[in-house]
């Protein structure tokens, strides 16, 4: 059956163009192509394979990622591949390792923080890779409270020098990528001590490693933290541990676009704001929220295949059991996903212009935006993580027992997902920072506007209340305006509860920490809102293909009316919806199913993966699932024996009664 395409029947009955929804997916004709190509040059070459992850040793897994990462090095500069190229060619070979961190946080940080005379000397030693560096923020102690940080930079006017130092067990540097085994540099945040003075923190450019032998400089241990959660997965990066004795530095590698410190010792603030030292944070909360959908997508992909050819009861008159795809149970667990897959792919693309347009204005000293950059990408990054790590975990539910099988690639994408719900801050944390979206729910704005910040958000609640009066089972079909104004009213009234109850305490802080559970949930809202209607937003542009609009529309539907079914207690009690609305919207739900079903391996396939990036036989593209499945299995490792080393020693005493003699 070798070459047979057992999804063809299922391809057949898409009702739309699908490789104008690739270019959808893909952001653009250009996107696509450099996907599709790079995508297919990974895929094409052995020095890549990935399919002997879960049984390595961590130590042969780890040589394996640094051959990986050398690998793909040469092939990017022998192929002279542009940086868009080479950023796609490290995404798909699909491997967390250190250069993540190198490309990801440490040349952003320099890039963002440093001066253009330090741009000047540290970036070509960044970009040839005759350095690599790392992300050293987070502490045994402290992670998300960066201003509790331990780790001290003390000026040293005599030699014109820092002492980085780490003064207690918790402050040594705990958790960063690259950090264990690999990096020669790093970004280090440490508070700033001028003259017997702190001025909080800022970060540090600091050598740890020879670059002549690899061995850590004088003053510096560092090492491994440890095996994390799951086989193989995000074992193939080395989190590492960090310890400063007294080390010097050179007083030019403090980063200094926001504030310096002169030969003299006097301490200078630039105009930016000092938030400017966490815009590296921001930078990555808006690619953890684009890949987001790379994740979600990939597992969905995986599932909807799966549920296709997968089949289970409904047998009649000898004929073939139902595709498990066609029990409305399997649809109401999985369309929903594959609707968030598109709405995060479009989020992810709305928060890369809204960073690309902060950054344009912080280069012009107008730094207006920050707040809301801030407040967005942490909220989204909060929400999509979230989404797409329980997500994940469904899709693996979604496929039954095979999705517990490693070869079904579902256990590795979620235990090197899951920790998205954590890094570049607790997701949690980052909801009580969703503070200058669309409203304002923060303790400030109660109690510095006083009543007034209350009243105004009363009244603009209650015209939309009233507005909203005009949502029926009609205007749920057609109307998208009915439906972000329900998503605006409940947000709008989870806020000005949330501001009404804040008004009650006589201390801000007391009462921030007591409602805090209340104004996560109201920042939930707005992010979803904001979700809905940028998905809303995309629909009014012109969408070429056949088709392709229409099913856009629908997964648009389903991502909304989906969240007013799951959150229907915040909808009903905004008295927008009543409980027979909340009804229709289930059936309206069930009807867009039906209209998902045809064009559901069509959807999938628009996602271009290649059978390895998806790594899964579940996923397959030509759904040729159980051959593969049993192939597999004689090639692990336990099957290259009949019997298993062992058997003399543990198994033959247990059945010959022998227990009791055996050398245990
Ligand atoms: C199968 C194989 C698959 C392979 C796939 C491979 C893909 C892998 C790719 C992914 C790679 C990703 C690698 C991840 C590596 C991870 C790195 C890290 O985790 S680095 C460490 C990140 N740490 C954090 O995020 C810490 C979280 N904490 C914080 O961000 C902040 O400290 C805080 C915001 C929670 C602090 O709050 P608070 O105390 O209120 O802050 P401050 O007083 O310090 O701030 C006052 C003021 O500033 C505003 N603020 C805060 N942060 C920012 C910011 N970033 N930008 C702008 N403004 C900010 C804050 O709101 C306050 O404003 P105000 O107006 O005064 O209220
Ligand atoms: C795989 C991985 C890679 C990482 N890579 C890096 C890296 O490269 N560089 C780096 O510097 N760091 C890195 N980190 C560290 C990461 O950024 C931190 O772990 C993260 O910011 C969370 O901080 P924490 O560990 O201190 O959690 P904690 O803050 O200790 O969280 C523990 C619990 O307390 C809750 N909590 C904490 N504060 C509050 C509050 N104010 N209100 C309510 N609840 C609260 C949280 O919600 C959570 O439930 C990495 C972490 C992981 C897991």
């Amino acid at each position: 059956m070798e070459g047979v395409d057992h999804l063809a029947h299922e391809r057949n009955k898409s009702e739309f163009d699908v490789d104008a929804m690739k270019i959808v997916w893909a952001g653009s004709p250009h996107a696509f192509d450099v996907s599709d190509r790079i995508s297919k040059l990974v895929a094409s070459d052995p020095g890549f394979r990935k399919d002997n992850r879960s049984t390595l040793s961590r130590k042969e897994l780890f040589k394996n990622t640094l051959r990986k990462a050398a690998y793909a090095w040469k092939t990017i500069v022998d192929l002279r591949l542009s940086e868009e190229e080479a950023a796609k060619l490290r995404f798909y070979v699909d491997e967390p390792a250190f250069t993540d961190l190198h490309w990801g946080m440490f040349i952003p940080a320099i890039k963002g923080q440093g001066t253009e005379e330090q741009q000047q000397k540290w970036l070509p030693l960044a970009y040839k890779m005759q350095i690599i560096g790392c992300y050293a923020q987070t502490e045994l102690g402290h992670g998300s409270n960066v201003q509790g940080l331990e780790t001290t930079a003390t000026f040293d006017s005599q030699t014109d020098e820092f002492i980085i130092h780490s003064p207690t067990l918790t402050s040594s540097k705990w958790w960063p990528g690259g950090l264990g085994k690999v990096a020669t540099h790093a970004i280090a945040y440490a508070r700033l001590i001028v003259g017997g003075r702190e001025h909080g923190v800022h970060g540090f450019i600091v050598q740890l490693r020879s670059l002549e032998d690899h061995s850590p400089l004088l003053g510096i241990t560092v090492g491994d933290i440890g095996m994390k959660f799951g086989n193989g997965a995000y074992n193939t990066m080395d989190n590492g541990v960090l310890q400063f004795d007294h080390v010097r530095i050179p007083r030019n590698q403090m980063l200094m676009r926001v504030s310096q410190v002169t030969c003299e010792g006097k301490y200078k603030q630039s105009d930016v704001p000092r938030q400017l030292v966490y815009g590296t944070m921001v930078y990555v909360r808006q690619t953890i929220v684009a890949d987001a959908s790379c994740a979600l997508s990939r597992a969905v992909c995986i599932a909807t295949r799966y549920s296709a050819v997968r089949r289970q009861f409904g047998s009649q008159n000898g004929g073939p059991e139902t595709q498990v795809i066609d029990y409305k149970t399997q649809q109401s667990r999985l369309f929903p996903l594959l609707a968030s897959a598109y709405a995060f792919r479009f989020i992810g693309e709305w928060l890369k212009w809204l960073y690309a347009d902060v950054t344009q204005r912080l280069q012009a000293n107008d730094f207006s935006t920050l707040p809301e950059a801030h407040a967005c990408t942490a909220g989204l990054k909060s929400l999509t993580t979230t989404a797409t790590a329980d997500g994940i975990e469904e899709c693996r539910k979604l496929c039954g027992g095979h999705g517990y099988l490693c070869s079904s690639g579902l256990p590795e994408l979620f235990a090197v997902y899951v920790p998205a719900c954590t890094y570049e801050g607790d997701n949690t944390v980052l909801l009580l920072q969703v503070r200058d979206m669309s409203c304002k729910v923060s303790h400030e704005d109660c109690f510095s506007a006083g009543v007034q910040a209350v009243q105004q958000e009363t009244s603009r609640y209650n015209s939309l209340y009233d507005s909203s009066r005009a949502f029926n089972a009609m205007s749920l079909r057609c109307s998208k305006s009915a439906l972000l104004e329900a998503f605006e009213a409940r947000a709008a009234r989870m806020s000005v509860a949330c501001a009404q109850n804040l008004s009650n305490f006589d201390n801000p802080e007391e009462g921030f920490a007591e409602l805090s559970a209340d104004l996560v949930e109201a920042a939930v809202a707005h992010c979803q809102l904001i979700v809905v209607s940028k998905f809303i937003e995309k629909l009014q542009q012109e969408i070429p293909g056949k088709g392709v609009k229409q099913q856009l529309e629908v997964l648009c539907n389903i991502y909304a009316l989906f969240l007013l079914h799951k959150h229907q207690g915040d909808f009903l009690s905004t008295g927008c919806i009543t409980p027979k609305h909340a009804a229709l919207a289930n059936d309206e739900l069930r009807s867009l199913y039906s209209q998902v079903r045809p064009n559901a391996i069509a959807l999938v396939d628009a996602f271009n993966y290649t059978d390895h990036y998806l790594g899964s036989i579940l996923g397959c593209y030509d759904g040729n699932v159980y051959p593969k499945l049993y192939e597999a299995a004689w090639k692990d490792p336990l099957n290259e024996s009949v019997v298993p080393d062992g058997y003399h020693l543990y198994i033959r005493p247990l059945l010959k009664q022998e227990i009791r003699t055996a050398r245990l």
